[in-house]
Parts: C-alpha cells; structure tokens; sequence
C-alpha cells in the first residue's frame, strides 16, 4: 500500500475534520505564540507502513491557509512535493503512531499543563485520584487512581523520542513533556479531543488542589 493508492476524498475528509479542530482550539487559544501541532492519519495502518497529516512547522496556527497541513510517512518524510516543512516534532507522532496505531494525535501548551509538569517533575507523573473526568480517559473504574506520564523535554527533539516508548502506559492516552505541552491521542479525532480536554481539565483541578491544600 502506498501513498498513491490513499483516494483524494480520504485526503480531503482528513484535512477538513483537522482544521475544524484547529480552528476550534485556535478559538480556545490553544495555539500561544505558534505552539501546538495537530495530526490524523490516513489509509490502513501497519507500524511499518503509515501516512499522516500534520500542521506545517512554525505557522500561526490561528489563522486558516491552504498551507496548514501536509501529509508525511511513517518516517516523517513528506508524501507530497511541497515547500512546507513537518512540525518540528513530527518525529514524535510517529513514534506515538508506531507504539499505538491511534489515528489522530494533538499536542498543545497551555499554563496548567507546564505547570504541574514541573510541580510533579520528581516522581515523573502527575497523579489524579478519583475526579469524575477520568473517565473523558476512557478509564470507567470507581474512583480510579492514575498517573500521567511526564517526560524529560529537549531542545533537541528526537531526542525525546527514547523515553517516549519506555514511558507510554497503555491505559493513559497521553504523555506529558516537561515544561513543554501535553500529547493526547486517540482512535479517531473525536476521541483524541475528548482525552485533551479531559487532560486539561485534570491539570487544572490537580493544580487548584494543590494550591488549596498548601495555603497557609
Ligand atoms: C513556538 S513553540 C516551540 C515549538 C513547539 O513546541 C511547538 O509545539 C510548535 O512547533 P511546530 O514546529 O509544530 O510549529
Ligand atoms: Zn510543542
């Protein structure tokens, strides 16, 4: 199966569920200073064999271009001739895409989730305890008891890339880079959204907690 053998209404109806999304967490801003990068895979899936849309590297991901997205491999090499460079971190949704075959993943930054990354940095997890909105996770137990992953962040991308298999747990839909944003991903992009914004909602309500129970 290759790239040439993906129909242009499969293309189409990837590209317009991705910048419904963007132009939806653009509104919510989601997006400060260019940060965050969206992707969904296209066609069938095999760790080895997998193409994928992603927003172009460095753009004002609040304003809608026909060069937002461009679709790459399982290599991150573009598929198509352009002249648009992959996001910067493309290296790791593939990894995320290898380890899990999911078919879409979003990365964004925001305040809370820098922050706890940092406040929960030395036991390298953020832990949440039976909040309702685990199960936006997809995790149904009574008062379930997580831990999101954080992970060492470089400048250097791929050097990220090592920790991100070591670190994946398969029940957690995400991982979370130090100082840096949270990775979500899921089955589809209805899915992937649901568990960013239940990540979101978590960081916030664990950082509050914090907060509340410290005050003097
Ligand atoms: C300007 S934010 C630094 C890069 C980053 O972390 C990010 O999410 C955006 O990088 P991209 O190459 O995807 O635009
Ligand atoms: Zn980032």
């Amino acid at each position: 199966m290759s790239f040439a053998n993906i129909t242009t209404e499969q293309k189409q109806q990837v590209l317009s569920e991705l910048s419904a999304i963007k132009a939806d967490f653009a509104t919510r801003g989601f997006f400060p200073g260019t940060s965050g990068n969206l992707s969904m895979r296209v066609g069938p899936y095999s760790p080895d064999e997998f193409f994928f849309a992603v927003t172009a590297s460095g753009k004002d991901k609040s304003k809608s271009t026909p060069e937002d997205f461009l679709f790459v491999d399982q290599n991150g090499k573009p598929c198509e001739s352009t002249t648009l460079k992959p996001s910067a971190e493309t290296v790791i949704h593939n990894e995320i895409y290898r380890l899990t075959g999911c078919g879409a993943i979003f990365h964004i930054h925001s305040i809370f989730n820098g922050l706890v990354s940092e406040l929960f940095w030395e036991r390298r997890a953020v832990p949440v305890e039976g909040v309702e909105l685990i199960k936006g996770l997809g995790i149904w137990e009574e008062e379930a008891v997580i831990d999101i992953p954080i992970l060492s962040n470089f400048a250097e991308v791929p050097r990220i890339v090592p920790e991100i298999s070591e670190r994946l747990a398969s029940r957690i839909p995400g991982i979370l880079l130090r100082k840096h944003g949270i990775y979500a991903w899921g089955r589809d992009a209805f899915e992937a959204k649901r568990h960013l914004e239940a990540f979101e909602f978590l960081f916030e309500y664990v950082y509050r907690w914090q907060l509340l129970m410290n005050r003097k």
